[in-house]
């Protein structure tokens, strides 16, 4: 079941739902949805000297990407054909018993701007500021503004809460990110490993 917005107000109220700071729920809680605003930081990807990006090798990806923090009043060029990592304003914590999906804003997407270009799940349990994968698959370079509406959280409820919610065991290595946060893929390993064991 999706929350509506009298839904999200309960559980915002009740406290186990936290989306902070929630300065104009007026115009943030939209009807099955609430709008979340863009931060001012931006990591971008290096657009020259990349060999190749091993997802796997130690702290590669993070040489890559390079930090911008937009000044108060000032916008963020978003280039055709441009990635880059943005944050929202807000921090959320989603209880164990709601899972929360990233959505773009129609308004946004009429200026072919995508917030998430592939995942955006956030787990029950997760705690944190939300990375956006922002993208513009258009022909115009459009501004961005932080503080600007970006992107919509919904809310599904779980049939029972996760028994093992984000945080609480192996992985999540994401939680309490604070700002846009690269890849973290090379600590899979670490975190239980993807790599399939070879067989000779
Ligand atoms: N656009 C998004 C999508 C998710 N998240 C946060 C909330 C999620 O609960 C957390 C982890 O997301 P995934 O489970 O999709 O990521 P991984 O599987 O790569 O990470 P982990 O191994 O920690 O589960 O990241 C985010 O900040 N920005």
């Amino acid at each position: 079941m999706i929350l509506s917005d009298a839904d999200i107000l309960e559980r915002l109220e009740a406290g186990d739902l936290v989306v902070e700071p929630l300065d104009d729920p007026e115009l943030q809680i939209q009807p099955a949805s609430v709008d979340l605003r863009l931060g001012r930081e931006f990591l971008e990807f290096q657009r020259t000297n990349i060999p190749c990006i091993h997802p796997n090798s130690e702290r590669e990806v993070d040489e890559y990407v390079t930090e911008t923090v937009v000044d108060e009043d000032d916008d963020f060029i978003l280039h055709p054909g441009d990635f880059v990592l943005g944050t929202t304003h807000e921090r959320v914590e989603i209880p164990a018993d709601l899972i929360a999906h990233v959505e773009g804003r129609s308004s946004l997407g009429r200026l072919a701007v995508v917030v998430h270009a592939t995942a955006g799940l956030c787990d029950p349990g997760y705690r944190g500021q939300i990375t956006l994968e922002l993208s513009n698959l258009g022909s115009a370079p459009v501004a961005l503004t932080p503080g600007m509406r970006i992107s919509q959280l919904t809310f599904t409820e779980l049939k029972t809460a996760a028994e093992r919610p984000y945080g609480s065991e192996r992985g999540s290595k994401y939680q309490d990110q604070s700002g846009p946060q690269a890849s973290r893929i090379e600590s899979d390993d670490e975190f239980g490993g993807d790599q399939l064991e070879r067989e000779d």
